[in-house]
């Protein structure tokens, strides 16, 4: 298979101010600047394969943005390297964005004053697109989506779902290789999303266009992904397909035990046990295979501390999640 998108240890380090508060911090702020460095993205590994269709998925500040603004040249990595179809984005930032195709979010790219037709106009001359591509993408498009009822539309009087339905339309008048969707259905009603996911998975398929698309929605997910990539905290937690995802956590079940004293349960548990440390050390959560016994799993651990209070769980896809998301619970130890 060929690869499009090859990163290597990619690291991305922000250099944030950090202001002192009131007055006579304010003044202090006017002669010494701190810096505080904050890694958005830390050393992340990606491989993708022409024809894929990836979700990459995290909680709010997980790094997502930052990883795609690196991949469409938007950004230059601190360290590490990123390739897209043989391209150094950051470098190559003019010849990349003829490979590749962007929405991001709810930010459209088109502009206001002039109608959807005038806006795939101007893209054509801006990606110099030749006439017969052109027309035979717009008739491709028409007959999956349904053009019609934008053409003749200014922009600014569009819908929202017919706002993201252009953008999406124009980000692939170019044939782009690869194409880089920030929640593609975000604030769309179900008919509208239904109708981009199912456009989506047809240009997928038919113009093998690999697809990465950041999302909070699981539909999304479920109806269009091959493979699920979650970041947290810059670093990246899952790779691989959704049942992979399920098969780990369905049979898994947690545990979360608190402490009356701060002690270490590592080594109580063989590595079929994820052991993640909460409140110092004073509780843990334990994620472990169904065949074990709860109330075994207490016993050991009662032999070695005392335990002030228990709860077990067992997760679904979607809460195991939405656990991620909220406290961050695979894979990081504090
Ligand atoms: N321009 C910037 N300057 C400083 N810090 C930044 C900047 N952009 C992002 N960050 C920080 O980097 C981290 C990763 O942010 P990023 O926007 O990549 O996350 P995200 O996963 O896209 O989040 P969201 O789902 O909210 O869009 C966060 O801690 C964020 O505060």
């Amino acid at each position: 298979m060929e690869t499009i998108i090859k990163v290597s240890d990619l690291v991305k380090t922000y250099k944030v101010q950090r202001g002192k508060k009131g007055l006579k911090g304010a003044i202090k702020n006017l002669f010494s600047r701190e810096y505080e460095e904050v890694k958005a993205v830390d050393a992340i590994n990606l491989e993708i394969n022409k024809g894929e269709m990836v979700g990459y998925i995290g909680p709010n500040g997980a790094g997502k943005s930052t990883t795609i603004k690196m991949l469409t040249g938007v950004l230059q990595p601190t360290s590490g390297s990123v390739r897209v179809n043989g391209l150094d984005p950051f470098r190559d930032r003019i010849k990349n964005a003829f490979n590749i195709g962007v929405v991001f979010g709810q930010r459209n790219q088109l502009l206001w004053d002039i109608s959807v037709q005038e806006s795939f106009d101007l893209f054509k001359d801006i990606y110099e697109i030749p006439e017969d591509l052109y027309q035979r993408n717009l008739e491709i498009f028409d007959e999956m989506i349904g053009l019609d009822d934008i053409m003749d539309i200014q922009v600014r009087k569009l819908s929202l779902g017919m706002k993201m339905k252009a953008n999406i339309v124009a980000s692939l008048l170019h044939d782009p290789e690869v194409v880089f969707l920030d929640e593609p259905t975000i604030g769309l009603d179900v008919m509208v999303k239904h109708s981009i996911r199912r456009f989506l998975k047809q240009v997928n398929q038919e113009k093998n266009t690999t697809v990465i698309l950041t999302t909070h929605d699981m539909d999304d997910i479920e109806e269009l992904c091959d493979r699920i990539i979650i970041i947290d905290q810059g670093n990246i937690l899952y790779d691989g397909n959704l049942i992979g995802l399920k098969d780990e956590f369905i049979t898994n079940s947690r545990l979360e035990v608190e402490l009356k004293e701060a002690v270490s349960i590592v080594e109580l548990f063989n590595d079929e046990f994820k052991i993640n440390k909460r409140k110092e050390g004073l509780a843990w959560e334990i994620i472990f295979p169904n065949r074990y016994k709860p109330a075994a799993i207490i016993t050991k651990i009662m032999e070695k501390a005392e335990v002030v209070d228990v709860s077990i769980e067992e997760m679904s896809l979607e809460q195991m999640i939405k656990q991620l998301y909220e406290d961050k619970s695979l894979g990081s130890d504090n």
